[in-house]
């Protein structure tokens, strides 16, 4: 009997070490399971492209997420950009036939990208900017002409061609706000957002969230979205003629009404000095006022070097007389009140970056814009003999036409100046209209928030091993219990 009871236990202790090493591995096998059912091994991506047919020149945007979930949110981000060769299509207005061959390098680089499979279902868009808009206003069978040609190379292509056009100052106003709010997350939270100031080359945008009233006062400022179960009411406005090239146009135009031979312009260096037709101030539709009345076809640009002279020069661009409005930034266009944070990239970005500006007090932006306008010339020449003579000319008129226009035109203050963060880029992608515009055209953002699951994953995961461990515990108790007692053995010998 001795031996009996001995291999009862023994059966017993053998039970219970299998059920435990049961157990375990079941445990085991259902957290590594719940662990990887989430997560696809092999990550497949879909791609769109769209390129920003900007006044100065044109970018090639591809955009990539995981093909798994198109409508998840903050997950299209930019793979790669390709600057075309040469200034933007509105420059080719001479021969408008070429200005879709000027897109063929950065188009064959796409193809090389983007995986072969993945080509004829990716989307392919072209937004034209300012530079079209201004050329269209001159001579409409030249912009249809010019788009004509982009579409014919565009057609060519093995992706999915969804068409090229000129979008609306308010479209470029209010993707470039949902760019840099989907970029920075800030649209599925529905947390506060951000504004938008976009400076070009031929426009300027500002994008802010204000009031519902902005409709009613002025509905053409005005655009809504539904993104994630969130209702937006955006003003946006966008500046024909107020981007940095055209404003230098409207300023130089202000200086050479005279006819004098040389103007002497606070905007420029101390020593520049270069001759200017006046053919490339007043031909811009943006310039309204005509031609001295002089025989002389050029006059001689000379930098002065003085930035507060120069923010009046600027400031004289603007119209400031009438608002029929309830109040106005600047030309007769309706503004409510500045609600911030704001980004404020491409040309805000360029130059601000470039003077050293992007952080610091407005005063102490003033002082140092001052000391920069002050140097000479030849200096500033040999300081960056990397930099293109172009933009480096015109750093110094670019950064006080940039505070002007955000003090005198947008009502910044000084207060409000460290609202403005300047940007290039928000989570390796380019801040810019381009983004927003293929999200809102691939209706990757949903009007409402999507159904999550009650738990996240890891809370998931976390759970299911502890009620498995609670599981495993109850039945080990329940074993132990109902084991056969040692002191009722004893008696009964
Ligand atoms: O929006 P639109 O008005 O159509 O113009 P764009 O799209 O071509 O304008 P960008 O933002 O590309 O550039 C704005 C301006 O900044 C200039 N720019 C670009 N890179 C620059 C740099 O590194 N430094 C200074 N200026 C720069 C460019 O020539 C334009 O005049
Ligand atoms: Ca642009």
């Amino acid at each position: 009997t001795r031996s009996q009871r001995t291999k009862g236990k023994n059966a017993w202790y053998k039970a219970v070490i299998i059920i435990t090493v049961l157990g375990i591995t079941a445990i085991v096998a259902l957290v590594t399971t719940a662990v990887l059912q989430n997560k696809p091994l092999l990550q497949k991506y879909k791609y769109g492209i769209v390129l920003d047919a900007g006044s100065s020149h044109t970018a090639v945007y591809i955009y990539e997420w995981p093909a798994e979930k198109d409508n998840d949110t903050g997950r299209v981000q930019q793979t790669h950009s390709c600057k075309v060769q040469g200034a933007g299509i509105s420059s080719y207005s001479v021969f408008p036939g070429q200005a879709g061959a000027s897109l063929k390098s950065c188009m064959k680089e796409a193809e090389s990208l983007i995986p072969l499979s993945r080509h004829h279902e990716t989307p392919l868009y072209l937004g034209a900017t300012a530079g079209m808009r201004l050329l269209r206003m001159e001579n409409q069978s030249l912009s249809d002409q010019v788009l004509w040609s982009v579409e014919e190379v565009l057609r060519s292509s093995p992706f999915s061609y969804q068409g090229a056009r000129i979008i609306t100052g308010q479209e470029e106003g209010a993707f470039g706000w949902v760019t840099v709010n989907y970029l920075s997350d800030r649209l599925k939270q529905g947390s506060g957002t951000t504004g938008a100031l976009d400076l070009g080359g031929a426009s300027t945008q500002i994008s802010f969230v204000a009031n519902q009233d902005v409709a009613e006062e002025s509905a053409e400022n005005a655009v809504t979205f539904r993104l994630y179960g969130n209702d937006y009411f955006l003003y946006t406005h966008s500046f024909l003629c107020y981007g940095k090239d055209q404003a230098l146009k409207l300023a130089l135009a202000q200086q050479t009404q005279s006819g004098d031979s040389s103007v002497l312009d606070p905007c420029f260096h101390p020593g520049y000095s270069v001759d200017r037709s006046y053919f490339s101030v007043y031909s811009s539709p943006c310039v309204m006022a005509g031609k001295p009345l002089v025989s002389r076809d050029s006059f001689t640009h000379v930098g002065a070097g003085n930035a507060s002279l120069c923010q009046e020069v600027v400031r004289r661009i603007f119209n400031f007389s009438s608002c029929s409005f309830s109040r106005c930034s600047f030309n007769r266009v309706y503004q409510p009140p500045l609600q911030g944070p704001f980004g404020a990239f491409s040309a805000f970005y360029f130059v601000m970056n470039f003077l050293n500006l992007t952080s610091g007090s407005l005063e102490s932006s003033r002082e140092k814009l001052e000391r920069y306008c002050s140097r000479p010339w030849t200096q500033i020449k040999q300081q960056h003999p990397d930099v293109k003579e172009k933009y480096l000319a015109e750093y110094c008129f670019s950064g006080s036409y940039i505070l002007s226009l955000l003090t005198d035109g947008y009502n910044f203050t000084s207060d409000t100046w460290t609202d403005i963060t300047f940007i290039k880029k928000i989570s390796g992608s380019d801040a810019g209209w381009t983004l927003g515009y293929m999200l809102n055209l691939t209706n990757m953002i949903p009007a409402e928030a999507p159904d999550t699951p009650p738990l996240p994953h890891v809370g998931y995961v976390t759970l299911l091993f502890f009620i498995s461990l609670l599981l495993f515990f109850l039945l080990f108790l329940c074993f132990r219990f109902l084991r056969p007692r040692r002191n009722s053995q004893t008696q009964m010998i």
